[in-house]
Protein backbone atom coordinates (compact mmCIF):
# COMPACT_ATOMS: atom_id res chain seq x y z
CA UNK A 1 0.00 0.00 0.00
CA UNK A 2 1.26 3.60 -0.61
CA UNK A 3 -0.33 6.53 -0.26
CA UNK A 4 -1.65 7.73 -3.17
CA UNK A 5 -0.63 11.24 -4.94
CA UNK A 6 3.09 10.96 -3.99
CA UNK A 7 4.27 8.02 -4.57
CA UNK A 8 6.94 7.38 -6.88
CA UNK A 9 8.92 5.25 -9.17
CA UNK A 10 12.31 4.69 -6.64
CA UNK A 11 12.95 1.04 -8.39
CA UNK A 12 16.57 2.87 -9.58
CA UNK A 13 17.22 3.89 -6.39
CA UNK A 14 18.60 0.27 -5.14
CA UNK A 15 22.45 0.30 -6.01
CA UNK A 16 23.21 -2.05 -8.71
CA UNK A 17 23.89 -5.28 -7.92
CA UNK A 18 26.77 -6.93 -9.77
CA UNK A 19 27.21 -10.46 -9.51
CA UNK A 20 24.51 -12.99 -9.50
CA UNK A 21 25.06 -16.23 -7.69
CA UNK A 22 23.71 -18.39 -4.96
CA UNK A 23 26.96 -18.04 -2.69
CA UNK A 24 26.41 -13.89 -3.03
CA UNK A 25 23.04 -14.52 -1.62
CA UNK A 26 24.20 -16.72 1.02
CA UNK A 27 26.70 -14.51 2.33
CA UNK A 28 24.87 -11.21 1.87
CA UNK A 29 22.24 -12.61 4.45
CA UNK A 30 24.67 -13.52 7.05
CA UNK A 31 22.77 -12.54 9.89
CA UNK A 32 24.20 -9.82 12.06
CA UNK A 33 24.15 -9.48 16.10
CA UNK A 34 20.64 -9.62 16.72
CA UNK A 35 18.94 -5.67 17.70
CA UNK A 36 17.35 -4.69 20.66
CA UNK A 37 13.25 -5.43 20.15
CA UNK A 38 11.46 -2.97 20.11
CA UNK A 39 8.49 -3.07 22.48
CA UNK A 40 6.21 -1.88 20.02
CA UNK A 41 6.50 -4.42 17.40
CA UNK A 42 5.59 -8.45 17.71
CA UNK A 43 8.52 -10.50 16.97
CA UNK A 44 9.01 -14.21 15.36
CA UNK A 45 7.04 -14.13 12.07
CA UNK A 46 9.70 -16.52 11.42
CA UNK A 47 8.93 -19.55 14.55
CA UNK A 48 5.21 -19.20 13.41
CA UNK A 49 3.07 -22.02 11.60
CA UNK A 50 0.16 -19.43 11.36
CA UNK A 51 -1.50 -22.00 8.67
CA UNK A 52 -1.70 -25.25 10.75
CA UNK A 53 -5.11 -25.82 10.26
CA UNK A 54 -5.15 -25.46 6.71
CA UNK A 55 -5.14 -28.78 4.47
CA UNK A 56 -1.70 -28.97 2.94
CA UNK A 57 -2.77 -30.27 -0.64
CA UNK A 58 -1.64 -27.65 -2.97
CA UNK A 59 -3.07 -26.50 -5.82
CA UNK A 60 -0.93 -23.67 -6.94
CA UNK A 61 2.54 -25.02 -5.75
CA UNK A 62 6.21 -22.41 -5.75
CA UNK A 63 7.46 -23.10 -9.04
CA UNK A 64 10.94 -23.73 -7.72
CA UNK A 65 9.31 -26.13 -5.10
CA UNK A 66 8.34 -28.34 -7.86
CA UNK A 67 10.09 -31.04 -9.79
CA UNK A 68 8.93 -34.96 -10.29
CA UNK A 69 12.32 -34.81 -10.89
CA UNK A 70 14.00 -33.84 -7.37
CA UNK A 71 15.66 -36.83 -6.48
CA UNK A 72 14.67 -38.61 -3.39
CA UNK A 73 11.00 -37.47 -3.84
CA UNK A 74 7.98 -39.65 -3.18
CA UNK A 75 5.93 -39.94 -6.05
CA UNK A 76 2.44 -38.21 -3.84
CA UNK A 77 4.54 -35.28 -2.62
CA UNK A 78 5.95 -34.56 -6.31
CA UNK A 79 2.26 -35.19 -7.70
CA UNK A 80 1.56 -32.47 -4.86
CA UNK A 81 4.30 -29.92 -5.77
CA UNK A 82 3.80 -30.28 -9.61
CA UNK A 83 3.76 -26.72 -10.87
CA UNK A 84 0.45 -25.37 -12.14
CA UNK A 85 -0.66 -22.43 -14.25
CA UNK A 86 -1.05 -19.79 -11.48
CA UNK A 87 -4.80 -19.21 -12.45
CA UNK A 88 -5.50 -22.86 -12.56
CA UNK A 89 -7.45 -24.47 -9.81
CA UNK A 90 -6.58 -28.14 -9.30
CA UNK A 91 -8.82 -30.26 -7.21
CA UNK A 92 -7.09 -31.12 -3.69
CA UNK A 93 -4.70 -33.40 -3.01
CA UNK A 94 -3.55 -35.19 0.02
CA UNK A 95 -0.27 -34.29 0.66
CA UNK A 96 1.22 -37.99 1.78
CA UNK A 97 0.31 -39.58 5.25
CA UNK A 98 1.13 -36.81 8.24
CA UNK A 99 -2.11 -35.20 6.72
CA UNK A 100 -3.86 -38.67 5.41
CA UNK A 101 -7.11 -37.22 7.01
CA UNK A 102 -7.33 -34.49 4.36
CA UNK A 103 -9.80 -34.44 1.55
CA UNK A 104 -10.45 -32.54 -1.48
CA UNK A 105 -13.79 -30.81 0.05
CA UNK A 106 -11.28 -29.48 3.08
CA UNK A 107 -10.23 -27.06 0.09
CA UNK A 108 -6.82 -26.32 -1.62
CA UNK A 109 -3.48 -23.82 -0.54
CA UNK A 110 -2.83 -21.52 -3.39
CA UNK A 111 0.71 -20.54 -3.35
CA UNK A 112 2.20 -17.78 -5.69
CA UNK A 113 5.52 -18.39 -7.37
CA UNK A 114 7.83 -15.69 -6.42
CA UNK A 115 7.83 -14.99 -10.43
CA UNK A 116 3.93 -14.91 -10.37
CA UNK A 117 4.51 -11.97 -7.63
CA UNK A 118 7.14 -10.32 -9.76
CA UNK A 119 5.15 -10.73 -12.67
CA UNK A 120 1.89 -8.57 -10.74
CA UNK A 121 4.15 -5.79 -9.83
CA UNK A 122 4.30 -5.02 -13.42
CA UNK A 123 1.76 -2.45 -14.72
CA UNK A 124 1.07 -0.54 -18.01
CA UNK A 125 3.30 1.67 -19.74
CA UNK A 126 2.34 4.88 -18.25
CA UNK A 127 2.21 8.02 -20.80
CA UNK A 128 3.75 11.23 -20.18
CA UNK A 129 2.67 14.45 -19.17
CA UNK A 130 3.13 15.47 -22.29
CA UNK A 131 1.00 13.23 -24.01
CA UNK A 132 -1.40 13.84 -21.33
CA UNK A 133 -1.36 17.89 -21.80
CA UNK A 134 -2.11 17.52 -25.45
CA UNK A 135 -5.06 15.17 -25.32
CA UNK A 136 -6.49 17.41 -22.78
CA UNK A 137 -6.02 20.84 -24.80
CA UNK A 138 -7.36 19.12 -27.40
CA UNK A 139 -10.49 18.59 -25.12
CA UNK A 140 -10.15 14.54 -25.32
CA UNK A 141 -10.46 14.20 -21.79
CA UNK A 142 -12.10 16.15 -19.32
CA UNK A 143 -12.50 16.40 -15.46
CA UNK A 144 -15.91 15.70 -14.70
CA UNK A 145 -17.23 15.94 -10.67
CA UNK A 146 -19.70 12.95 -10.08
CA UNK A 147 -21.08 11.30 -7.81
CA UNK A 148 -21.61 7.17 -7.34
CA UNK A 149 -24.92 6.26 -5.79
CA UNK A 150 -24.58 2.70 -5.99
CA UNK A 151 -20.98 3.06 -4.15
CA UNK A 152 -21.86 6.09 -2.21
CA UNK A 153 -18.63 7.69 -3.75
CA UNK A 154 -17.80 11.34 -4.90
CA UNK A 155 -15.59 11.14 -7.79
CA UNK A 156 -13.74 13.82 -9.95
CA UNK A 157 -13.22 11.59 -12.93
CA UNK A 158 -11.84 12.26 -15.99
CA UNK A 159 -13.86 11.62 -19.16
CA UNK A 160 -15.40 7.98 -19.33
CA UNK A 161 -14.69 6.57 -16.06
CA UNK A 162 -18.34 6.67 -14.95
CA UNK A 163 -19.61 5.08 -18.23
CA UNK A 164 -17.27 1.97 -18.31
CA UNK A 165 -18.08 1.67 -14.34
CA UNK A 166 -22.05 1.59 -14.73
CA UNK A 167 -21.68 -0.81 -18.07
CA UNK A 168 -19.37 -3.56 -16.19
CA UNK A 169 -21.33 -6.53 -15.32
CA UNK A 170 -22.66 -6.85 -12.11
CA UNK A 171 -20.93 -3.65 -10.51
CA UNK A 172 -20.55 -3.03 -8.17
CA UNK A 173 -20.16 -6.73 -6.47
CA UNK A 174 -20.87 -6.75 -2.84
CA UNK A 175 -17.55 -5.76 -0.70
CA UNK A 176 -16.29 -8.87 0.81
CA UNK A 177 -17.08 -9.29 4.81
CA UNK A 178 -13.65 -7.76 6.79
CA UNK A 179 -13.02 -10.17 10.54
CA UNK A 180 -15.17 -8.68 12.89
CA UNK A 181 -14.26 -6.14 15.87
CA UNK A 182 -10.02 -6.45 15.41
CA UNK A 183 -9.06 -2.91 15.57
CA UNK A 184 -10.39 0.05 16.74
CA UNK A 185 -9.07 3.97 16.41
CA UNK A 186 -6.77 5.64 18.92
CA UNK A 187 -3.98 8.03 19.86
CA UNK A 188 -0.81 7.17 18.41
CA UNK A 189 2.64 7.46 19.41
CA UNK A 190 3.59 7.97 15.79
CA UNK A 191 1.43 10.91 14.78
CA UNK A 192 -2.41 12.07 15.78
CA UNK A 193 -4.59 9.00 15.30
CA UNK A 194 -4.06 5.70 14.35
CA UNK A 195 -5.42 2.21 14.15
CA UNK A 196 -4.80 -0.37 16.59
CA UNK A 197 -5.43 -4.41 17.22
CA UNK A 198 -7.79 -5.21 19.60
CA UNK A 199 -6.67 -8.71 19.34
CA UNK A 200 -4.17 -10.81 17.89
CA UNK A 201 -4.44 -10.84 14.27
CA UNK A 202 -3.11 -13.21 12.18
CA UNK A 203 -1.02 -13.13 8.79
CA UNK A 204 -3.61 -12.96 5.68
CA UNK A 205 -6.46 -11.88 7.83
CA UNK A 206 -9.13 -9.65 6.41
CA UNK A 207 -8.75 -6.32 8.83
CA UNK A 208 -10.75 -3.52 7.11
CA UNK A 209 -12.88 -3.61 3.73
CA UNK A 210 -14.30 0.20 2.62
CA UNK A 211 -15.74 2.07 -0.21
CA UNK A 212 -13.71 5.38 -0.87
CA UNK A 213 -15.73 8.68 0.71
CA UNK A 214 -13.92 10.32 -2.38
CA UNK A 215 -11.56 9.58 -5.36
CA UNK A 216 -9.65 12.10 -7.35
CA UNK A 217 -7.40 11.67 -10.01
CA UNK A 218 -3.53 12.43 -9.10
CA UNK A 219 -3.19 14.49 -11.96
CA UNK A 220 -5.98 16.91 -10.55
CA UNK A 221 -3.42 18.53 -8.12
CA UNK A 222 0.34 17.41 -9.49
CA UNK A 223 0.32 19.13 -13.07
CA UNK A 224 1.45 22.44 -12.67
CA UNK A 225 -1.10 23.98 -15.39
CA UNK A 226 -4.10 22.15 -13.81
CA UNK A 227 -3.26 23.62 -10.39
CA UNK A 228 -3.18 26.52 -11.30
CA UNK A 229 -6.28 26.78 -12.85
CA UNK A 230 -7.68 25.38 -9.58
CA UNK A 231 -6.57 28.18 -8.00
CA UNK A 232 -7.66 30.30 -9.95
CA UNK A 233 -11.20 29.46 -9.10
CA UNK A 234 -12.77 31.56 -6.43
CA UNK A 235 -13.19 30.37 -2.74
CA UNK A 236 -15.91 30.78 -0.50
CA UNK A 237 -13.86 29.06 2.18
CA UNK A 238 -10.51 31.26 1.24
CA UNK A 239 -9.62 33.02 4.67
CA UNK A 240 -7.48 35.94 3.13
CA UNK A 241 -4.57 35.58 4.72
CA UNK A 242 -2.94 33.16 2.91
CA UNK A 243 -2.22 30.78 5.92
CA UNK A 244 -4.75 28.33 4.85
CA UNK A 245 -4.05 27.87 1.94
CA UNK A 246 -5.99 25.11 0.07
CA UNK A 247 -6.57 22.88 3.08
CA UNK A 248 -9.02 20.87 0.87
CA UNK A 249 -6.26 19.83 -1.07
CA UNK A 250 -4.03 19.11 2.04
CA UNK A 251 -6.35 16.88 3.39
CA UNK A 252 -6.84 15.04 0.18
CA UNK A 253 -2.61 14.85 -0.34
CA UNK A 254 -2.25 13.67 3.15
CA UNK A 255 -4.94 11.34 2.97
CA UNK A 256 -5.14 9.86 -0.29
CA UNK A 257 -4.47 5.88 -0.82
CA UNK A 258 -3.41 4.96 -4.57
CA UNK A 259 -6.08 2.85 -6.41
CA UNK A 260 -4.16 2.54 -9.36
CA UNK A 261 -5.92 3.44 -12.79
CA UNK A 262 -9.11 3.16 -13.51
CA UNK A 263 -10.54 2.60 -16.84
CA UNK A 264 -11.49 5.79 -19.22
CA UNK A 265 -10.92 8.08 -22.23
CA UNK A 266 -7.78 8.01 -20.74
CA UNK A 267 -6.33 5.90 -18.39
CA UNK A 268 -5.02 8.38 -15.38
CA UNK A 269 -4.25 7.16 -11.91
CA UNK A 270 -6.43 7.95 -9.11
CA UNK A 271 -6.26 8.41 -5.38
CA UNK A 272 -8.88 7.43 -3.04
CA UNK A 273 -9.85 9.49 0.63
CA UNK A 274 -11.15 6.72 3.37
CA UNK A 275 -13.01 7.19 6.73
CA UNK A 276 -11.00 4.50 7.91
CA UNK A 277 -8.13 3.55 5.68
CA UNK A 278 -6.57 7.20 5.36
CA UNK A 279 -6.17 6.87 9.02
CA UNK A 280 -3.24 4.19 8.93
CA UNK A 281 0.15 6.17 10.00
CA UNK A 282 3.09 4.73 8.14
CA UNK A 283 6.18 2.88 9.57
CA UNK A 284 8.88 1.44 7.45
CA UNK A 285 7.97 -2.06 9.65
CA UNK A 286 4.77 -1.75 8.42
CA UNK A 287 2.41 -4.80 9.59
CA UNK A 288 -0.67 -4.42 7.49
CA UNK A 289 -0.90 -4.34 3.25
CA UNK A 290 -4.00 -2.97 1.20
CA UNK A 291 -5.33 -3.94 -2.54
CA UNK A 292 -7.86 -2.00 -4.89
CA UNK A 293 -10.30 -3.88 -6.38
CA UNK A 294 -12.64 -2.40 -8.88
CA UNK A 295 -15.33 -4.88 -9.49
CA UNK A 296 -16.60 -4.42 -5.97
CA UNK A 297 -15.20 -0.99 -5.39
CA UNK A 298 -13.50 -1.63 -2.44
CA UNK A 299 -10.17 -1.40 -0.82
CA UNK A 300 -9.02 -4.17 1.19
CA UNK A 301 -6.43 -4.13 4.29
CA UNK A 302 -5.08 -7.80 5.17
CA UNK A 303 -2.64 -8.43 8.08
CA UNK A 304 1.00 -8.58 6.65
CA UNK A 305 2.50 -10.71 9.44
CA UNK A 306 1.03 -11.80 12.74
CA UNK A 307 0.25 -9.31 14.30
CA UNK A 308 -0.57 -8.69 18.69
CA UNK A 309 -3.23 -6.70 20.19
CA UNK A 310 -2.53 -3.47 21.09
CA UNK A 311 0.09 -3.50 18.63
CA UNK A 312 -0.61 -0.34 16.34
CA UNK A 313 -1.52 -1.72 12.58
CA UNK A 314 0.93 0.87 10.21
CA UNK A 315 1.16 0.54 6.32
CA UNK A 316 4.41 1.72 4.05
CA UNK A 317 3.48 5.71 2.49
CA UNK A 318 7.08 4.24 1.01
CA UNK A 319 7.44 1.36 -1.79
CA UNK A 320 9.18 -1.74 -0.94
CA UNK A 321 12.53 -0.55 -2.61
CA UNK A 322 12.52 2.27 -0.83
CA UNK A 323 11.67 0.15 2.39
CA UNK A 324 14.85 -1.24 2.17
CA UNK A 325 16.90 2.22 1.25
CA UNK A 326 18.93 3.33 4.50
CA UNK A 327 16.78 5.62 7.05
CA UNK A 328 18.49 8.77 5.95
CA UNK A 329 16.83 7.65 2.22
CA UNK A 330 13.68 7.03 3.61
CA UNK A 331 13.20 10.15 5.78
CA UNK A 332 13.97 11.82 2.29
CA UNK A 333 11.38 10.36 0.71
CA UNK A 334 9.08 10.59 3.73
CA UNK A 335 9.50 14.99 3.57
CA UNK A 336 7.14 15.18 0.93
CA UNK A 337 4.46 14.47 3.33
CA UNK A 338 5.96 16.59 5.53
CA UNK A 339 6.51 14.48 8.34
CA UNK A 340 9.44 13.20 10.56
CA UNK A 341 9.06 9.30 11.02
CA UNK A 342 9.00 8.26 14.54
CA UNK A 343 8.59 4.25 13.97
CA UNK A 344 11.30 2.31 15.88
CA UNK A 345 13.34 1.41 13.04
CA UNK A 346 13.82 5.20 12.32
CA UNK A 347 13.98 6.42 15.81
CA UNK A 348 16.61 3.43 16.51
CA UNK A 349 18.57 5.78 13.60
CA UNK A 350 18.79 8.66 16.24
CA UNK A 351 22.29 9.85 17.29
CA UNK A 352 22.89 7.29 19.76
CA UNK A 353 21.48 4.57 18.44
CA UNK A 354 23.51 1.21 16.63
CA UNK A 355 22.76 1.21 12.56
CA UNK A 356 21.66 -1.84 12.65
CA UNK A 357 18.48 -1.61 11.08
CA UNK A 358 20.18 -0.10 8.14
CA UNK A 359 22.68 -2.79 7.46
CA UNK A 360 20.16 -4.93 7.90
CA UNK A 361 17.76 -3.21 5.19
CA UNK A 362 20.84 -2.90 2.90
CA UNK A 363 21.93 -6.35 2.68
CA UNK A 364 18.24 -7.35 2.35
CA UNK A 365 18.11 -4.82 -0.34
CA UNK A 366 20.88 -6.70 -2.17
CA UNK A 367 18.84 -9.88 -1.81
CA UNK A 368 15.90 -8.70 -3.15
CA UNK A 369 17.92 -7.38 -6.32
CA UNK A 370 19.62 -10.37 -6.94
CA UNK A 371 16.67 -12.02 -6.55
CA UNK A 372 14.24 -9.84 -9.08
CA UNK A 373 17.11 -9.83 -11.39
CA UNK A 374 18.69 -13.15 -11.30
CA UNK A 375 16.11 -15.45 -9.20
CA UNK A 376 16.23 -17.79 -12.69
CA UNK A 377 19.97 -18.42 -12.76
CA UNK A 378 19.86 -18.53 -8.80
CA UNK A 379 17.12 -21.46 -8.83
CA UNK A 380 18.91 -23.02 -11.68
CA UNK A 381 22.32 -22.98 -9.30
CA UNK A 382 20.24 -24.08 -6.44
CA UNK A 383 18.45 -26.88 -8.25
CA UNK A 384 22.00 -28.30 -9.49
CA UNK A 385 23.38 -28.34 -5.90
CA UNK A 386 20.52 -29.96 -4.44
CA UNK A 387 20.60 -32.43 -7.29
CA UNK A 388 24.30 -33.32 -6.37
CA UNK A 389 24.46 -36.04 -3.87
CA UNK A 390 27.83 -34.72 -2.96
CA UNK A 391 26.92 -31.70 -2.04
CA UNK A 392 26.07 -30.50 1.83
CA UNK A 393 22.77 -28.36 1.16
CA UNK A 394 22.94 -27.27 5.35
CA UNK A 395 25.27 -24.14 3.62
CA UNK A 396 22.37 -23.42 1.42
CA UNK A 397 19.45 -23.70 4.33
CA UNK A 398 21.72 -21.16 6.62
CA UNK A 399 21.60 -18.51 3.56
CA UNK A 400 17.86 -18.91 3.26
CA UNK A 401 17.60 -18.71 6.80
CA UNK A 402 19.96 -15.87 7.52
CA UNK A 403 17.81 -13.67 4.67
CA UNK A 404 14.21 -14.94 6.52
CA UNK A 405 16.28 -13.98 10.41
CA UNK A 406 16.91 -10.12 8.35
CA UNK A 407 13.64 -9.85 7.36
CA UNK A 408 12.23 -11.05 11.20
CA UNK A 409 14.48 -8.24 12.53
CA UNK A 410 13.57 -5.25 10.98
CA UNK A 411 9.17 -6.85 11.14
CA UNK A 412 9.78 -5.97 6.99
CA UNK A 413 8.01 -9.22 5.46
CA UNK A 414 8.99 -8.46 1.47
CA UNK A 415 6.86 -10.97 -0.57
CA UNK A 416 8.71 -11.53 -3.11
CA UNK A 417 11.79 -12.56 -1.02
CA UNK A 418 9.70 -14.33 1.69
CA UNK A 419 7.82 -16.26 -1.57
CA UNK A 420 11.84 -17.38 -2.80
CA UNK A 421 13.57 -18.00 -0.01
CA UNK A 422 10.49 -20.16 1.35
CA UNK A 423 10.00 -22.15 -1.74
CA UNK A 424 14.00 -22.79 -1.83
CA UNK A 425 13.23 -24.29 1.64
CA UNK A 426 10.70 -26.28 0.65
CA UNK A 427 12.28 -27.54 -2.58
CA UNK A 428 15.61 -28.19 0.02
CA UNK A 429 13.11 -30.26 2.46
CA UNK A 430 11.46 -32.11 -0.26
CA UNK A 431 14.57 -33.13 -1.83
CA UNK A 432 16.04 -34.04 1.50
CA UNK A 433 12.48 -35.92 2.21
CA UNK A 434 11.96 -33.72 4.92
CA UNK A 435 8.13 -33.55 5.00
CA UNK A 436 7.30 -31.85 7.74
CA UNK A 437 9.73 -28.99 6.75
CA UNK A 438 8.75 -28.82 3.43
CA UNK A 439 4.68 -28.70 4.71
CA UNK A 440 6.38 -25.59 7.19
CA UNK A 441 7.66 -23.69 4.16
CA UNK A 442 5.09 -24.25 1.48
CA UNK A 443 2.57 -23.09 4.41
CA UNK A 444 4.53 -20.08 4.86
CA UNK A 445 4.83 -18.92 1.13
CA UNK A 446 0.62 -19.51 0.98
CA UNK A 447 0.51 -17.54 3.73
CA UNK A 448 2.39 -14.56 1.43
CA UNK A 449 -0.32 -15.68 -1.12
CA UNK A 450 -2.85 -14.54 0.92
CA UNK A 451 -2.04 -11.43 0.32
CA UNK A 452 -2.26 -11.60 -3.07
CA UNK A 453 -5.88 -12.43 -3.34
CA UNK A 454 -8.23 -9.77 -4.07
CA UNK A 455 -11.84 -9.23 -2.45
CA UNK A 456 -12.70 -11.14 -5.97
CA UNK A 457 -11.02 -13.88 -5.19
CA UNK A 458 -8.47 -13.25 -8.10
CA UNK A 459 -5.22 -12.23 -8.15
CA UNK A 460 -5.01 -8.71 -6.75
CA UNK A 461 -2.74 -6.34 -8.58
CA UNK A 462 0.21 -5.57 -6.33
CA UNK A 463 -0.49 -1.83 -5.89
CA UNK A 464 2.28 -1.73 -3.78
CA UNK A 465 5.09 -2.24 -6.49
CA UNK A 466 4.35 0.04 -8.99
CA UNK A 467 7.25 -0.41 -12.02
CA UNK A 468 6.04 3.30 -12.69
CA UNK A 469 3.69 4.88 -11.44
CA UNK A 470 5.50 7.78 -10.64
CA UNK A 471 4.36 10.90 -8.90
CA UNK A 472 2.44 12.47 -11.65
CA UNK A 473 4.01 15.27 -13.31
CA UNK A 474 6.88 15.03 -11.53
CA UNK A 475 8.38 11.98 -13.31
CA UNK A 476 6.58 12.13 -15.81
CA UNK A 477 4.48 9.17 -15.30
CA UNK A 478 0.82 8.81 -14.14
CA UNK A 479 -1.49 7.64 -16.95
CA UNK A 480 -1.63 3.97 -18.39
CA UNK A 481 -1.88 3.87 -21.99
C1 LIG B 1 -2.90 9.73 6.62
S1 LIG B 1 -2.53 10.54 8.08
C2 LIG B 1 -2.54 9.20 9.20
C3 LIG B 1 -3.58 9.40 10.26
C4 LIG B 1 -3.31 10.54 11.16
N1 LIG B 1 -2.37 10.15 12.19
C5 LIG B 1 -4.60 11.05 11.76
O1 LIG B 1 -4.59 11.44 12.92
O2 LIG B 1 -5.59 11.11 11.06
C6 LIG B 1 -0.83 10.91 7.85
C7 LIG B 1 -0.24 11.78 8.93
O3 LIG B 1 -0.03 11.04 10.15
C8 LIG B 1 1.23 11.36 10.72
N2 LIG B 1 2.12 10.18 10.65
C9 LIG B 1 1.84 9.04 9.98
N3 LIG B 1 2.81 8.15 10.13
C10 LIG B 1 3.76 8.73 10.90
C11 LIG B 1 5.03 8.30 11.38
N4 LIG B 1 5.54 7.09 11.13
N5 LIG B 1 5.75 9.16 12.15
C12 LIG B 1 5.26 10.39 12.42
N6 LIG B 1 4.07 10.85 12.00
C13 LIG B 1 3.32 10.03 11.23
C14 LIG B 1 1.81 12.49 9.89
O4 LIG B 1 1.40 13.69 10.48
C15 LIG B 1 1.12 12.30 8.57
O5 LIG B 1 1.03 13.48 7.83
Amino acid sequence: MKRGFLSKDSSAKFKAATSPSPAVEASVAAPPAAKPVSPTFKRGFLNKESHAKHTLSVSNAPAIATSAATPGLTKSVAADFKAVEPVACMPAKPFNKPIAEATPEEGSVEVPSPQSIMVSRTEGRMCTTEEFLEKARRGAVQRIMTYLPPVETGCLFFTGVKERLLARLSWPAPIPEAAQNCYQIGDSLLGGLGLFAVRNIKLGELIIVERPLLITSTAMRMENEIQLLIRALSNCRWNGNGANEEPMMGMVETNSISIDYLPGDIDMTYGAIFNVVSRFNHSCSLSVFGSWDVQSFSYSVRARRDISADEELTYSYLDSSELLTPCAERAAELKRYSFKCKCPSCTDMEPGHSNQSDENRERLGMSLILTIKHGETMLRAIQTIIDNPKEDVNGLVTGFLNTLVLMEQEQLVDDVLCAFHYSCLCKVALATKNEKKARKWVLKAADIGQLYKGPDGGWARVAQYPRQSGWWGRRNHGVAA
